[in-house]
């Protein structure tokens, strides 16, 4: 494994929904980069003076930087953490990003039991979570993996059900389907590459601390 460069602190940030409220978090600390946003296509953003390096990468492979250690913290949802399995550490719950893991069907006529959909077909992006899921409950099921756009899954007949994230639950209302079942909430987490949170534990702990007293005060104001 590698550790990232041990004068650095190198933070993996994911694209999409997460990264400007993970970029803002950061900045409250301190941690700021020129030319850390949205519109940038830079992969990798130093600020020398602080000795930070940000990385922006893909969503799903944020735990697989950090698992390796090329960068030492990363920020991702609890679901996309617990679907990969990766061995990192959570290190804190960043409280943004909030959303539920769900099983949703095609607006059914009469009220289902989740058990009408044993050995049936789930579309979903979390077919690890969705497994741990159905066994819990005894039910085989046949898993399809998608990258996105989950809910046409039932819609086209893929499926007979897809398990996907809520937030405000808009796509589902919009496209005639309904939750039937409660899987896991999800919000961003800071993760740790095992390392680096020995190697660089001031570091790391600092920060962590400086994140802390940020939502402690956001969440009382
Ligand atoms: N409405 C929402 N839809 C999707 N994810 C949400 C929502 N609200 C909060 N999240 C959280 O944001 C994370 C990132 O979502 P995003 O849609 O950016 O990921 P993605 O589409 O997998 O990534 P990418 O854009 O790299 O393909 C999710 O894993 C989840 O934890
Ligand atoms: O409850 P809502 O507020 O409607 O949000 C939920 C939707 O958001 C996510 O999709 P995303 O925007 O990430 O697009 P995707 O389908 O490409 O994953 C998720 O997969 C749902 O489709």
């Amino acid at each position: 494994m590698q550790t990232s460069d041990m004068d650095y602190l190198t933070v993996a940030l994911p694209k999409g929904k997460l990264f400007s409220l993970s970029a803002e978090l950061f900045a409250k600390i301190g941690y700021t980069a020129e030319g850390l946003s949205d519109q940038s296509r830079k992969l990798i953003i130093t600020n020398e003076e602080k000795k930070i390096r940000f990385i922006v990468s893909k969503t799903a492979d944020v735990p697989t930087y950090v698992e390796y250690g090329a960068a030492d913290i990363g920020v991702i949802g609890k679901d996309v953490l617990m679907e990969s399995g990766k061995d990192v550490y959570e290190l804190l719950d960043l409280g943004f990003g909030k959303c539920h893991l769900m099983m949703a069907v095609h607006k059914p006529e009469r009220r289902p039991k989740l058990t009408d959909y044993a050995h049936t077909r789930v579309a979903t992006k979390f077919p690890h979570i969705a497994e741990q899921f159905f066994n819990e409950h005894g039910m085989q099921m046949e898993y399809i993996k998608l990258n996105g756009s989950i809910e046409l899954g039932p819609i086209v007949g893929l499926s007979e059900s897809i398990v996907d994230i809520v937030e405000t639950g808009t796509t589902l209302r919009e496209n005639n389907l309904e939750e039937i079942a409660y899987i896991m909430d999800a919000t961003a987490r800071l993760i740790a590459n095992r390392v680096s949170f020995k190697l660089k534990f001031d570091r790391i702990h600092a920060m962590v601390e400086d994140l802390r007293q940020i939502l402690e005060s956001e969440a009382k104001a």
